[in-house]
């Protein structure tokens, strides 16, 4: 079967600094992947690579079998691959629901009312309908992040990548966010989610990659995966073990 999201031996370096050495990794349609790794192991660099926000400085990026390598963020986007952002950046001036149009026109490339409908049905999937008039600048935290899920949604993703999108909730709360991510996921869209909260994903996602120095250190099932040593070393001084509390890098 091909994969939804292919990469071959994709590397990428900033000036002199090679963030990612050469990473060959599938993904395929209706997997939920968790991905976790220390700070500036190169998991939101890998996110751009794949959403065409950075171009590789070699290999091949592919989705759904087509070569989207050569492809901008605008025209990936399109072909159905659907990103957060670590720091959302909605349009603080718009109104909830606008934020979710313009999504929906330049990401999905609706019109109308197929866009109208489009941005509602998003909004309502993530629970925030009923903040359409609200300024997005007057949300809570919550809310932003409900409204960046939605966004994402709007522009009718195939693949999904959420970049830390539980950061800075309570406990309450991220369990609001699972129990939204799950939704989705089993509504048919393909997650890769990058979150530093490794309870969250160990407890949601069926298989987890964990990331360090650009390369692949753990590609499994989460438990097996938390329970290697390799893994396990490159988290010490982290309590993985209280996998009720926020275990991070
Ligand atoms: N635009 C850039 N120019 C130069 N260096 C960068 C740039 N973006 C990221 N880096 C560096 O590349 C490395 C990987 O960064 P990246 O953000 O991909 O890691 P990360 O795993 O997502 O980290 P974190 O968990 O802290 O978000 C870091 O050392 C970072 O400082």
């Amino acid at each position: 079967m091909t994969a939804l999201l292919e990469l071959r031996d994709v590397s990428k370096r900033y000036r002199d600094m090679v963030v990612i050495p050469g990473l060959t990794l599938q993904v395929r349609a209706g997997e939920f992947v968790g991905v976790i790794g220390p700070n500036g192991a190169g998991k939101t660099t890998l996110f751009g690579l794949i959403s065409g926000n950075l171009r590789c400085d070699s290999g091949t990026v592919l989705f759904d079998g087509e070569d989207v390598s050569a492809l901008g963020a605008d025209a990936r986007c399109r072909a159905g691959i659907g990103r957060t952002f670590q720091i959302p950046q909605p349009f603080q001036g718009m109104t909830v629901f606008e934020n979710a149009l313009v999504a929906a026109t330049f990401g999905a490339a609706l019109h109308g009312k197929q866009a109208e409908q489009k941005a509602r049905e998003a909004l309502h999937r993530c629970g925030i309908e009923h903040l359409g008039d609200t300024a997005a600048g007057r949300l809570t935290l919550l809310q932003r992040k409900r409204l960046e899920l939605s966004r994402a949604l709007a522009t009718e993703p195939r693949l999904l990548l959420l970049d830390e999108v539980a950061g800075g909730l309570t406990d309450a709360e991220v369990g609001e966010l699972l129990e939204l991510v799950t939704s989705i996921h089993r509504a048919g869209v393909t997650v890769i989610w990058i979150e530093h909260l490794v309870h969250a994903l160990v407890s949601s996602a069926d298989r987890l990659l964990v990331l360090s120095e650009g390369r692949l250190l753990g590609d499994g099932v989460p438990s097996a995966v938390m329970s290697s040593r390799e893994v396990r070393d490159v988290y010490l001084g982290s309590d993985l073990d209280e996998q009720g509390s926020h275990a991070t890098h």
